[in-house]
């Protein structure tokens, strides 16, 4: 999957991808990094298919992601998004139901075992009877985890994963994600406001700024204090923890 020379403004508004090229490692995990509103979620968009180009080209398996189909581009990528439309009525497995969707007429005719297996990656297959309101907000993570993977996409892309989880909740949802990559050779492309969950988890990264990309590399090539301190506008040091390893921080009190 790859951008070429893409540009993009939401309507109305002023050009805000600019002239953006990259490709999306197969089979790896890739972070989006950058300041708020640098056009992380955008570029996921643009990914996607759910908006498209100005001008420039997004390409899957060298195609067009334009030309696919909806039910094709379901059964490619899925999100796991910032904003879930609230569906606290429904059942946890009705949840993961919706996942299979593009590929069925109606929610009621899915069966059971159709979406067994998803809740049950992702721990939750006692719970697939319960209405989703009642679990936590990580385990309701977890939820929207498994209606993604009930696409059974190629592709998986994560917007702020983990922006309402706390740091226990982080590290299994994480730890999933590479679980998930590793035995299912799922392509992961996540948006993530922390750097170092961002370097520590992926395989690659791109460092964006103001819509454009200024780096796309390793962790390793990402982690250079005066590139870092100039994309996010702020003065960084990285840091040596034992047992750690490198460690990203900013130095305004
Ligand atoms: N639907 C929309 N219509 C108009 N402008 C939009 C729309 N969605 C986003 N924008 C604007 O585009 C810019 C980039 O937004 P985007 O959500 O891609 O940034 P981001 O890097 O993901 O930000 P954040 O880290 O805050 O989530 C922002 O200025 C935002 O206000």
């Amino acid at each position: 999957m790859e951008l070429k020379q893409v540009n993009y403004g939401y309507p109305g508004s002023k050009n805000l991808i600019t002239d953006f090229t990259a490709e999306v490692p197969t089979g790896k995990i890739l972070s989006i990094i950058g300041q708020n509103g640098a056009g992380k979620s955008t570029l996921l968009k643009l990914l996607m298919g759910s908006i498209s180009p100005s001008s420039g080209t997004v390409e899957i398996a060298g195609q067009p992601i334009a030309a696919l189909s909806n039910r094709k581009r379901a059964a490619k990528i899925a999100l796991v998004s910032q904003q879930h439309q609230v569906y606290d009525e429904m059942t946890v497995k009705e949840v993961v139901k919706t996942g299979r969707l593009p590929f069925h007429s109606l929610l009621a005719t899915i069966p059971d075992d159709e979406v067994q297996p998803f809740l049950k990656t992702v721990d939750l297959a006692d719970a697939s009877d319960q209405p989703l309101s009642s679990l936590s907000g990580g385990q309701q993570q977890r939820v929207w985890l498994a209606a993604a993977l009930a696409q059974e996409p190629q592709y998986l892309f994560l917007d702020e994963p983990t922006t309402y989880l706390d740091i226990r909740y982080q590290h299994d949802l994480m730890a999933l994600i590479q679980k998930l990559n590793a035995e299912q050779q799922l392509t992961v492309v996540m948006v993530l406001h922390d750097i170092n969950q961002a370097l520590k988890m992926s395989d690659q990264l791109w460092l964006i700024k103001a819509g454009q990309l200024i780096k796309a590399g390793s962790p390793a090539a990402i982690l250079d204090e005066q590139l870092l301190s100039d994309a996010f506008e702020l003065p960084i040091r990285i840091v040596t923890i034992e047992n750690y390893g490198p460690y990203v921080i900013q130095l305004t009190a």
